[in-house]
């Protein structure tokens, strides 16, 4: 499991259950400000151990993730495999659809549009403090909701993002561009409550080749979010008991 300095405790605040009469852009900025600070970002954009990885833990308070997983539950029936998207994601057992701001907006999803701006706010978090230490990152305004359900087998070790040359020719155009864009992953854990007996952990390799003796878990804890290089990571998903959810934004340059 992961330590400190992977690990981060955002201290308490903005919480409860909102609805669209909320300043939720407001909000969520404050809660990127009070999530990532000099350090934090430091370590995302330059650590060289496990991609830079940290896990800010209560980014969103327990009020607040109950009414998020609600709202991923109801959206459960428009995920589909991965298979029925392309066949360039073998080895994931999640169902998963894209998703943005205005589509949860128009559903009246008011939680997961709070999440959306606050995936968007920590991108500029991220992109503000990290100067000089990149190039740069911007959000993207299609996000992945993702469930992997219970008895799933997870997901098979893998980076995130790639340099364009090394993706297979076969692959289209756009689906390669987006690939080689990706800069840094961001997953915000949607469940309501989850114990270590369900596994389900994210594994994050530390060296580029995938040692076995050196990896950290990462439970899917609702209301923590992870961030870490996209490219800089071989990560999986350990098989899980109960479904798992989550919504992630991939900041691109
Ligand atoms: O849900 C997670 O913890 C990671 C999922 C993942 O690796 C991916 O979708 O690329
Ligand atoms: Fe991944």
């Amino acid at each position: 499991s992961l330590a400190p300095p992977m690990m981060r405790q955002v201290p308490q605040g903005f919480d409860g259950t909102v609805s669209f009469a909320s300043d939720l852009s407001t909000e969520a900025a404050r809660r990127a400000t009070a999530a990532l600070d000099a350090e934090t970002v430091s370590r995302v954009t330059s650590a060289s151990d496990y991609g830079g990885l940290v896990c800010l833990m209560n980014i969103i308070g327990p009020k607040l993730t109950v009414q998020m997983n609600m709202e991923a539950k109801a959206l459960r029936q428009s995920l589909q495999p991965s298979t029925y998207w392309n066949r360039w994601q073998e080895g994931r057992g999640d169902a998963y659809r894209l998703i943005d701001k205005e589509t949860c907006e128009l559903m009246g999803y008011s939680a997961l549009t709070f999440a959306v701006h606050l995936l968007a706010a920590v991108c500029q978090r991220l992109d503000e403090l990290g100067r000089g230490g990149s190039t740069g990152v911007r959000p993207t305004s299609k996000l992945q909701l993702a469930c992997f359900p219970a008895g799933s087998e997870g997901y098979v070790a893998h980076t995130d993002g790639s340099a364009l040359e090394e993706l297979e020719d076969s692959m289209p155009p756009d689906q390669r561009a987006m690939i080689s864009s990706r800069r840094v992953t961001a997953i915000l854990y949607l469940n309501d409550h989850w114990d270590e007996s369900y596994d389900g952990a994210l594994r994050a390799y530390g060296a580029e080749s995938r040692a076995e003796d050196s990896y950290v878990d990462a439970l899917p804890h609702g209301g923590s979010l992870i961030l870490f290089r996209s490219r800089d990571v071989i990560h999986e998903v350990r098989p899980t008991s109960h479904d798992r959810y989550a919504l992630t934004m991939w900041y691109v340059t």
